[in-house]
């Protein structure tokens, strides 16, 4: 992909701009709805007890939607939980969901199991987009194949390669060899521990639709985009960059 053919200005439209550590304060949340207001981002993940109130700011912001988190962070809850959790997202006003598959289950070989829950989760949302998450961060490459494969059986939107809580982040590779298995059959979101634009742009080149990024990185990663495409943006979302930096980073 060369420089050129690359749309700075609209980064943002393949963001998912998220404040689900467990430390997130509601200072960190109003930070996130200036982001995805200003750099027009696609989409705002907040933690459960938060969304109602994400939903109502950006009430009358059409570029954005809002992501409801399903299972968070373990995937280990149980189907009825998840299909209340994801009821409940979408009753709030929720236009796509994000689940943590079964990873124990996964990493059990129990592929019955892991399927039917996220089979349960994709009927109970309806026309609404599941992002299916594997949390790579404590798979085998098998295993990232395997539950690849299961994810695109039980009929989810995208595979998501994690959460952001895992012990690794995902890589270009594991984009690859996600690609690899599940061609055009399901999106991919890139989710965990991406950090700078050029990181980002190889894993769209390596077939990545979507991507999901802590408050402080995704800021770096936008102003970088606008800092490319020539853009200037408000002052205060700037100014909320040492803010947001205050979030913990594993990686
Ligand atoms: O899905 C969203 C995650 O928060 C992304 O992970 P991150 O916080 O490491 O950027």
């Amino acid at each position: 992909m060369r420089q050129s053919e690359i749309d700075y200005a609209h980064i943002g439209r393949m963001l998912d701009v998220s404040a689900v550590r467990t430390d997130v304060t509601v200072d960190e949340v109003d930070q996130l709805i200036d982001i995805v207001k200003q750099y027009h981002c696609i989409c705002a993940s907040p933690m459960p007890y938060m969304t109602e109130y994400v939903i109502k700011q950006l009430a009358n912001v059409p570029d954005t939607v809002v992501t409801g988190v399903v299972g968070f962070p373990s995937g280990a809850d149980t189907t009825s939980m998840k299909i209340h959790t994801a009821r409940e997202m979408l009753d709030i006003g929720c236009k796509e969901l994000d689940m943590v598959i079964n990873v124990g289950a996964l990493k059990s070989g129990n592929g019955e199991l892991v399927i039917q829950d996220i089979a349960a989760v994709v009927e109970a949302a309806e026309q609404v987009p599941v992002k299916a998450i594997l949390e790579i961060a404590y798979l085998t490459d098998d295993e990232i194949r395997r539950g690849s494969e299961w994810i695109v059986q039980a009929g989810a939107a995208f595979v998501k390669t994690g959460t952001g809580w895992g012990p690794r982040p995902t890589t270009v590779d594991t984009i690859r060899l996600i690609k690899s298995v599940i061609g055009d059959a399901a999106l991919i979101k890139a989710a965990g521990g991406i950090r700078d634009l050029d990181t980002l742009l190889l894993m769209k080149e390596a077939g990545c639709d979507r991507f999901g990024i802590g408050v402080r990185s995704a800021l770096t990663i936008l102003q970088d985009a606008y800092d490319r495409a020539g853009i200037t943006v408000d002052s205060a979302v700037r100014t909320g960059l040492s803010s947001a930096a205050n979030l913990t980073d594993t990686y």
